[in-house]
C-alpha cells in the first residue's frame, strides 16, 4: 500500500471495540453473517518491548507473545500500511467466548487490523475499507469479517474470498437468542468434516433457503418463514456428530417451532425471534438475548 517501511514512534496509541458475529444463519454457509451486540475492548500503545495484558475470555490460555492473534494482526496490518514497531503494550478485555462459533477469531483479526490503521494513520478516521478487504483476505470468507466491520447482517455475493458485500436492511423486530455451551469446537476442526462438493439437489435446497432467509430477515416475508428457511442446513448436517448436544438442542427447539441453527461452525445455538416469545432454556447452555450489533468502532 505504501513504498518503504517506517518505524512508528513509541507512544502512538490505538483503541477499538469489536463485535461477536454469528455466521451462516442456516443456509448462508461462508457468505451470510450477523454482528451481535456483544463486544471485546482492546487498546495498544507502541512501546520499546511487548507486554500483553488480557482479562476475561481466554485470559488463562491465549499466548502473551506476538503469536497472539490480535498482535499478529496488528503486525500484518502495519506491514501492509508500510510500518513497523519495536513492540506494543497491548491490553484486551475479552467477553466473546473462544471456539464456540460466535466469531472470536474474526473479532481478534478485525480488531488487530483496525488498531494497525489507527497506529499508522492517526489523523484519519478508521479505514473500514482497508480493514474489510484485508480481514476477508485473511479469513478467506466474509461471513464473520464483514459484519464485524460493517455491523448488522451482511451477505457476501460471488467469489468467496473477494465477494461483493450487501448489507441487509434488517427488519427492526429481530432479537438474537444465543445459547453458548461450555464445550469448545475449534472452527478448523469443524471445517475438516465438510465434504469438498455437494450434489445439485443439495445446492438447490440450500440456495432457495438462503434466498428465503434474506427475505425473512429483511421483513419482505413473515418471520414465520425463517423456520422453513433454516431447515437442514448443509454444514450442520455434516457437523452434527462433532456436537451432539448442540444437534439435539436444535432439534428440540425446532420441534417447538423456533428457527434454531448452529452459530458459525458451532457449537453455539442461535435462534432469531421476532416477538416476545423467548425459547425455553437448556441445562449446559448459557443464554444471552441480544440485538444485532454495530461493527468495529474506534474507542479513542
Ligand atoms: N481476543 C482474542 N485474542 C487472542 N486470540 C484470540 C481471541 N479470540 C480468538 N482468539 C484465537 O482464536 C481461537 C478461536 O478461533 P475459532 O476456532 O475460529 O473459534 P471462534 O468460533 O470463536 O472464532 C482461540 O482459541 C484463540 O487462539
Ligand atoms: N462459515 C464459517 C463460519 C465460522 O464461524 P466461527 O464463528 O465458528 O469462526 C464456517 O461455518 O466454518
Amino acid at each position: 500500500m505504501s513504498s518503504g517501511v517506517s518505524p512508528l514512534p513509541v507512544g502512538r496509541v490505538g483503541a477499538v471495540s469489536v463485535p461477536a458475529t454469528s455466521a451462516n444463519l442456516g443456509a448462508g454457509f461462508d457468505c451470510l453473517g450477523l454482528a451481535l451486540d456483544w463486544r471485546d475492548q482492546m487498546s495498544v500503545t507502541v512501546a520499546p518491548t511487548t507486554t500483553v495484558t488480557v482479562t476475561g475470555e481466554g485470559a488463562e490460555d491465549i499466548p502473551r507473545d506476538e503469536s497472539h492473534l490480535v498482535l499478529a494482526s496488528i503486525k500484518r496490518g502495519l506491514a501492509e500500511l508500510g510500518h513497523t514497531a519495536p513492540g506494543f503494550d497491548f491490553v484486551a478485555h475479552n467477553t466473546i467466548p473462544h471456539g464456540r462459533g460466535i466469531g472470536s477469531s474474526a473479532a481478534a483479526i478485525i480488531a488487530g487490523l483496525a488498531l494497525a490503521w489507527q497506529l499508522a494513520r492517526p489523523d484519519l478516521e478508521l479505514g473500514l475499507d482497508f480493514v474489510l478487504e484485508l480481514g476477508i483476505r485473511i479469513e478467506g470468507h466474509a461471513d464473520n469479517a464483514a459484519p464485524a466491520v460493517l455491523g448488522g447482517a451482511v451477505l457476501g455475493v460471488g467469489e468467496r474470498a473477494a465477494p461483493q458485500l450487501v448489507s441487509l436492511d434488517l427488519a427492526p423486530q429481530w432479537r438474537c437468542v444465543v445459547d453458548v455451551p461450555t464445550v469448545v469446537v475449534p472452527t478448523s476442526t469443524a471445517r475438516k468434516v465438510l465434504p469438498d462438493s455437494r450434489a445439485v439437489g443439495e445446492s438447490i435446497a440450500e440456495s432457495s433457503r438462503l434466498a428465503l432467509t434474506t427475505l425473512a430477515l429483511a421483513g419482505a416475508v413473515g418471520p414465520e418463514q425463517l423456520l422453513a428457511a433454516t431447515e437442514d442446513p448443509w454444514h450442520q448436517r455434516h457437523r452434527g456428530d462433532l456436537m451432539p448436544q448442540t444437534r439435539d438442542w436444535i432439534a428440540a427447539l425446532r420441534a417447538e417451532g423456533f428457527p434454531a441453527v448452529v452459530s458459525g461452525a458451532g457449537p453455539t445455538v442461535l435462534t432469531l425471534i421476532a416477538d416476545d416469545q423467548e425459547p425455553p432454556t437448556h441445562e449446559g447452555f448459557a443464554r444471552h438475548v441480544l440485538v444485532p450489533g454495530a461493527g468495529v468502532r474506534s474507542a479513542l
